[in-house]
């Protein structure tokens, strides 16, 4: 069977799936992840029927981070056959001022994009390592690079530069906004499961270990709180959110601080976590009696609720809002809270179907649609690569 095989390495999880290639249509044959990593790693697979392929529990020491889960799962993908590999797409996080699309990877490809690490020290090296290595074993397979920042390229001159002098813009330091392809696929999926809210001003929260949202006017992305890398915005599981500058000059001149010290606390040790004390990990804030987890938790919600109001500015009003990643389509408690501070904006949530998971998750006299759609960023990747190959 002619298949594509997708791979997606996010801060705290490595999802495949793999798609038959069938009369030039994709069908979905499985789908996995690893996630968890380097707090409760778990390696889960199903069929496209659900049924379960694999189901086990890790250490942190087998899985402390990406690089060893990525290991784990090549083993495990191998011993699977019946698929003759057509091609690969990756999810890579940051494609520069280059890449407004997806694009076949090559050796000058590859090049550029490693450029791009320092951008993105927690993913970009864990998006590059699998496609190194699938070109190493067999350079025939043709591999497909997929951005994050891709559906972004159409904001406004105005919304993707920072008010540094025009030359920074000029040499790429720009607002690139990232969860590109989640908001791509929520976009499309909008058409089919809220045809009148697609066209209109909707505001999706993908909140996961990485967290931002996304503004979609008309099914197109105008803002996005992420910026010229994954840093900014919302509170995350390692990282800040949004800060002020000055704190990073207060590292390097007060502290003396090296950039790498900079970098990995910025990347490893702050939000949820640094905040906490407890974890990264949603859902251990959620269980825990500390009172670190409450206070990371209020502030994650506090943050949220800052950036749905400057996105809703920039979208001049509101007609949807939308959940969606590890958090957003999985923690009803997270969802209310958030509901709760968007009442100002006429959001009124539906307590019970909230709890019961619904897609609608809104009462019906909110004047805000309150929505929980699950990503499917494989499927871009898939999608878009399946593109490059019929090109
Ligand atoms: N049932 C749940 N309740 C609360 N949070 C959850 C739940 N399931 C997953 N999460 C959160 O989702 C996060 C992972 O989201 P995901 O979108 O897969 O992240 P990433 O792609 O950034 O690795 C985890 O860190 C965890 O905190
Ligand atoms: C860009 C980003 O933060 O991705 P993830 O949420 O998968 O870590
Ligand atoms: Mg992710």
């Amino acid at each position: 069977m002619d298949a594509i095989l997708v791979v997606n390495a996010g801060s705290s999880s490595l999802k495949f799936q793999i798609f038959q290639i069938d009369g030039g249509e994709l069908s979905r044959q499985l789908r996995g992840q690893m996630d968890g990593i380097g707090t409760r790693p778990r390696l889960r697979s199903n069929r496209a029927d659900g049924s379960v392929l694999a189901d086990q529990k890790y250490t942190v020491a087998e899985v402390p981070d990406l690089p060893a889960a990525i290991a784990v799962v090549r083993g495990w993908l191998r011993q699977l056959g019946g698929f003759k590999l057509r091609a690969i797409g990756h999810r890579v996080v940051h494609g520069g001022p280059d890449y407004s699309r997806s694009v076949r990877i090559d050796a000058d490809v590859f090049a550029r994009l490693a450029t791009y690490e320092g951008l993105a020290p927690l993913h970009q090296p864990n998006n590059l390592a699998p496609i190194r290595l699938a070109m190493d074993i067999d350079p025939s397979v043709p591999q497909v690079a997929c951005f994050d920042t891709a559906f972004h390229r159409g904001h406004p001159v105005h919304a993707d530069c920072y008010a540094l002098p025009r030359a920074y813009y000029e040499e790429g330091v720009r607002r690139y906004g990232f969860h590109g392809l989640s908001y791509e696929y929520i976009a499309e999926r909008l058409r089919d499961v809220a045809p009148d809210l697609a066209e209109g001003r909707v505001i999706v929260a993908h909140l996961g270990s990485g967290a931002s949202m996304c503004a979609l006017k008309g099914g197109r992305s105008i803002d996005c709180t992420m910026g010229f890398t994954a840093l900014d915005g919302l509170p995350m599981g390692t990282r800040p959110g949004q800060l002020d500058p000055g704190v990073v000059l207060y590292l390097f001149a007060q502290k003396g601080m090296s950039a790498n010290e900079v970098s990995d606390l910025l990347y490893r040790d702050c939000g949820l976590k640094g905040l906490s004390g407890v974890s990264n990990d949603m859902r251990d804030l959620l269980a825990s009696d500390e009172p670190g987890a409450a206070f990371a938790i209020d502030h994650f919600i506090h943050r949220c609720t800052l950036h749905a109001g400057m996105l809703a500015a920039a979208l001049g009003g509101l007609d949807a809002f939308v959940f969606t990643a590890g958090v957003g389509e999985n923690a009803p408690a997270i969802r209310a809270r958030i509901a709760d501070r968007l009442g100002w904006l006429g959001a009124e949530l539906d307590a019970a179907a909230n709890e019961a998971g619904a897609v609608c998750i809104s009462s019906p006299k909110s004047r805000v649609a309150l929505l929980v759609v699950p990503t499917d960023e494989e499927l871009m990747i898939a999608r878009q690569t399946l593109a490059l190959l019929d090109a």
